[in-house]
């Protein structure tokens, strides 16, 4: 393990990927952009915010190493930074990402769903609803520009987004893999998959739990552009203007016609939903499937 700034982050997280000799690089490109010496960042210990109030977006990173999982820390600061950007008039988009190399987010935190009580997993599930509700509903625009593996609830997050851009590097795998791991995604996330590859694209990806490269994803509309790894956030930030060239009150009022009776679906069982994902969760078959993947992750390492 390493010990930088005061967080255990094992060695090989911060050496993933050539991570340091990219930084330089990446720092150049953020500059590029519009976001960097000089730009004041807030945000929490998990969720990092970089603001461009004269440009009204706000670039939101996610630094949990070493893989971003969504912890229940993770995701309460997220909904945290979300809710003060949504209320904060000067803010009209956000940029998801990563602060991470090689990792957007490896979705649900694994360790918060085994060997956890029930009330645990009933707390775990509501904070995962309230982050989905939030960003799959806020009236910012949107995009996530993800630079690393985004696999099942990583997936879920950029779902949520108004558009995607994703690196093209052969670790950038994007996807519902649930299915591989013994476990079902829940409707929510089937709802955001159809409305965004269509029926038949999803049952298959969902099925199969497939990950797809980025080309395959380009190509099946699970993401809207595929660019160079040091081109990622200054791609999001062109798409956000073609985005923000739109009057917010129309652009928010079709948002939410398109979206509302998704969320809705979710919103008016929330209850229902969390006692559902507890009683499965708690299965032994289940508790067993997720260990077995858990050890396997870590014998990887
Ligand atoms: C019960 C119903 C719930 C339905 C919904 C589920 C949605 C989900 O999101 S389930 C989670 C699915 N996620 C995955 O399958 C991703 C698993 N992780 C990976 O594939 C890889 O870690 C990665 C591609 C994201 C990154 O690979 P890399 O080589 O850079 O890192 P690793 O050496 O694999 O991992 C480092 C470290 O992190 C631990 N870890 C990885 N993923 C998770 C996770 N999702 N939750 C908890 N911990 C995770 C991994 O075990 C390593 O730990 P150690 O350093 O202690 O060995």
């Amino acid at each position: 393990m390493a010990l930088m700034a005061g967080l255990r982050v094992p060695a090989r997280a911060l050496l993933r990927s050539g991570c340091w000799l990219r930084g330089a690089a990446l720092a150049g490109a953020e500059a590029a952009a519009g976001l960097g010496a000089g730009v004041r960042r807030f945000g929490s210990q998990r969720v990092l915010v970089e603001p461009d109030p004269a440009a009204g977006v706000a670039v939101v990173k996610l630094k949990s190493p070493p893989v971003n999982s969504l912890s229940l820390e993770l995701l309460t600061e997220l909904v945290i930074s979300l809710e003060k950007l949504d209320n904060d008039k000067t803010f009209r988009g956000i940029v998801l990402t990563s602060d991470l190399c090689g990792v957007f987010s490896a979705g649900l935190d694994l360790t918060e769903l085994c060997g956890r009580s029930p009330a645990h997993y009933a707390e775990y599930w509501r904070a995962l609803q309230e982050l989905w509700l939030r960003l799959y509903l806020s009236g910012l625009v949107s995009v996530a520009a993800v630079n690393g593996a985004s696999p099942a609830g990583g997936c879920l997050l950029c779902l949520s987004c108004d558009y995607r851009v994703l690196a093209d590097s052969p670790s950038c795998v994007i996807g519902p893999n649930e299915t591989r791991l013994g476990i079902v995604a829940p409707f929510w996330f089937k709802d955001c998959m159809v409305n965004t590859v269509g029926h038949r694209a999803a049952e298959q990806a969902l099925q199969l739990g497939t990950l797809f490269p980025p080309a395959e994803a380009l190509r099946v509309g699970l993401v809207d552009q595929v660019v160079p790894e040091d081109q990622v956030q200054s791609t999001a930030l062109a798409a956000m203007a073609r985005w923000l060239a739109i009057p917010d009150h129309a652009r928010q009022l079709t948002k939410s016609m398109m979206r509302k009776p998704t969320a809705d679906r979710l919103a008016k069982h929330r209850e229902a939903d969390v006692q559902s994902f507890v009683s499965f969760v708690s299965r032994d078959s289940i508790q067993k499937a997720l260990q077995t993947y858990l050890e396997k992750l870590k014998q990887k390492g």
